[in-house]
């Protein structure tokens, strides 16, 4: 009996692009590389392809460079501004670009991701698989479909797909190759089986994978960044009534976390979230929630927002209170200026909001940031900026310490009042050790923290 042999031709190792290199783009196009992917990133930006080819990440992102390095020598990662090069050879494409805060309406601005999806639809040669990975409103992708639909060349197959991200910055690097959950939003049983490729790796390691439909992707990724954003300002609304009740919100924190329903995370009190995330997309939320007719989550979105903005007004009265009810010509320092430690990120830092708000009431504002010293800059001109811990403090009426970093918190409050006008300092983070600082002399104040 003869058998016939069919030969399944090996598959070919996929190629991907990456559409978009920010916070997002640069570290999935690198980690995908570093999982043995070739790799293409493309941006309109001619700056940021020249920096990441030569090896330098345009940002601050722990141990980024060392990979970027790593992958770049293998020769499997490149970065372009052609868009239709890299379109053509690459069988996915993820996009990754921004989806900002409008200025009037705080809807999100989808404009880049159209550009990026059509640039990607019109250059496809041959079949691909177009995974949407920027933040999104639900609806957009089933948009994005039809435009994709309408654009693609004839005969081409082309199918469109949610892979939202859930990294941190920070922390990007191993949340984007060991992710908690691997969410794909409206697959078809082929595009599925390439994801699964594309994730191999971690899936093998546990990561779960979640199959839905699209709009339900889409706000997975929103709601569970709402709902970070809601255990802030409940913590922070709760250090309110701490405060008047002479109560430790650290203390009530640690207490509420053992509870494994709630949990310890992002119950830290203090002066709130920022960043490019958490505040847009809340907004981003908001807008959408309401649009839909669903005003209760708009309703709840817009508490969370009021109370997180609150606690940078909060703190701008703590120090005009310090410093007897004016900060005209009074020194102030400022340790901090990205949106949280690990980061040379300043969009939406509150550090830099209470800083600026200080500088507008006559103070005299010097900001010490030990990474986003040049963003902040950048970002706020106006300001004064030193170059070490000792500059910011040096000859201050009262110094504010708005982002945790570890070189703060581990500073020794017996050296630093000695360089001051007055040692008086606000923990607007809620991480230095009340205590100790007091005993070094200082006049000590923490939000939520007065007992403390
Ligand atoms: N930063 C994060 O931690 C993070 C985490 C998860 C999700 N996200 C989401 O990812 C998206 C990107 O965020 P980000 O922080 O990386 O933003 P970013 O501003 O750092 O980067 C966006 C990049 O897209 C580029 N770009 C714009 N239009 C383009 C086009 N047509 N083609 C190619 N490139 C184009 C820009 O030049 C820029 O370099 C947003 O939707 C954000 O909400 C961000
Ligand atoms: O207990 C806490 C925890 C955080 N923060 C603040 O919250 C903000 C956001 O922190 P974090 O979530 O760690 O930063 P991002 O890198 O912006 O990450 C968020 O936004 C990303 C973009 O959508 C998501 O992918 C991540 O999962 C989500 O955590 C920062 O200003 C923090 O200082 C607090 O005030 N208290």
């Amino acid at each position: 009996m003869s058998t016939k042999r069919t030969t399944t031709p090996a598959a070919r190792p996929l190629k991907i692009s990456v559409f978009g290199t920010g916070y997002l783009g640069a570290t999935h196009a690198v980690a995908m590389a570093e999982l043995g992917f070739e790799v293409v990133g493309v941006d309109v930006d001619q700056a940021k392809v020249d920096a990441l080819a030569a090896g330098k990440v345009p940002f601050f992102e722990p141990g980024l460079p060392e990979l970027l390095e790593k992958t770049l020598a293998t020769g499997r990662l490149t970065f372009t501004t052609d868009a239709a090069a890299a379109v053509a050879d690459a069988d996915v494409h993820f996009v990754c670009v921004g989806t900002p805060q409008q200025r009037t309406s705080h809807a999100a601005n989808l404009q880049y991701v159209e550009d990026a999806t059509l640039a990607i639809a019109r250059n496809l040669t041959r079949g691909g698989v177009i995974v949407g990975k920027s933040t999104v409103p639900v609806g957009t992708a089933a948009r994005l479909r039809e435009l994709v639909a309408a654009t693609v060349p004839a005969g081409v197959d082309a199918e469109l797909l949610w892979n939202p991200e859930f990294l941190r910055e920070g922390k990007a690097v191993g949340d984007t190759l060991h992710p908690d959950r691997i969410v794909l939003g409206g697959v078809s049983e082929k595009s599925e089986a390439v994801m699964r490729q594309v994730y191999a790796a971690p899936i093998a390691e546990g990561s779960p994978v979640v199959v839905t439909d699209l709009p339900t992707a889409e706000l997975v990724k929103v709601s569970a960044n709402a709902f970070l954003a809601t255990k802030i300002s409940f913590i922070n609304a709760i250090a309110g009534v701490c405060e008047a009740a002479g109560a430790d919100v650290t203390v009530l924190a640690d207490a509420l976390g053992h509870d494994v329903r709630i949990g310890r995370q992002f119950l830290d009190a203090g002066l709130g979230f920022g960043g490019g995330c958490l505040p847009k997309d809340i907004r981003a939320l908001m807008h959408r929630s309401k649009e839909l007719g669903a005003n209760r989550a708009a309703a709840l979105l817009q508490q969370v927002d009021e109370i997180n903005m609150g606690q940078r007004e909060r703190v701008v009265d703590m120090a005009l209170e310090a410093c007897g009810g004016s900060v005209l010509n009074k020194r102030v320092g400022v340790l901090g200026a990205a949106f949280k430690p690990l980061t040379d990120d300043v969009r939406d830092s509150p550090a830099l909001n209470v800083a600026a708000a200080l500088h507008l009431r006559g103070a005299q504002v010097t900001v010490f940031d030990p990474e986003a010293g040049d963003t902040a800059r950048r970002a706020f001109p106006t300001l004064g900026y030193g170059t070490s811990v000792d500059e910011a403090v040096e000859e201050c009426d009262v110094l504010l310490v708005l982002t945790e970093w570890k070189q703060f918190v581990d500073a020794d409050p017996a050296r630093l009042a000695g360089l001051t006008r007055t040692p008086r300092v606000i923990d607007a983070r809620g991480k230095l050790s009340a205590a100790q600082w007091r005993a070094a002399g200082w006049e000590f104040t923490g939000l939520g923290r007065l007992a403390a």
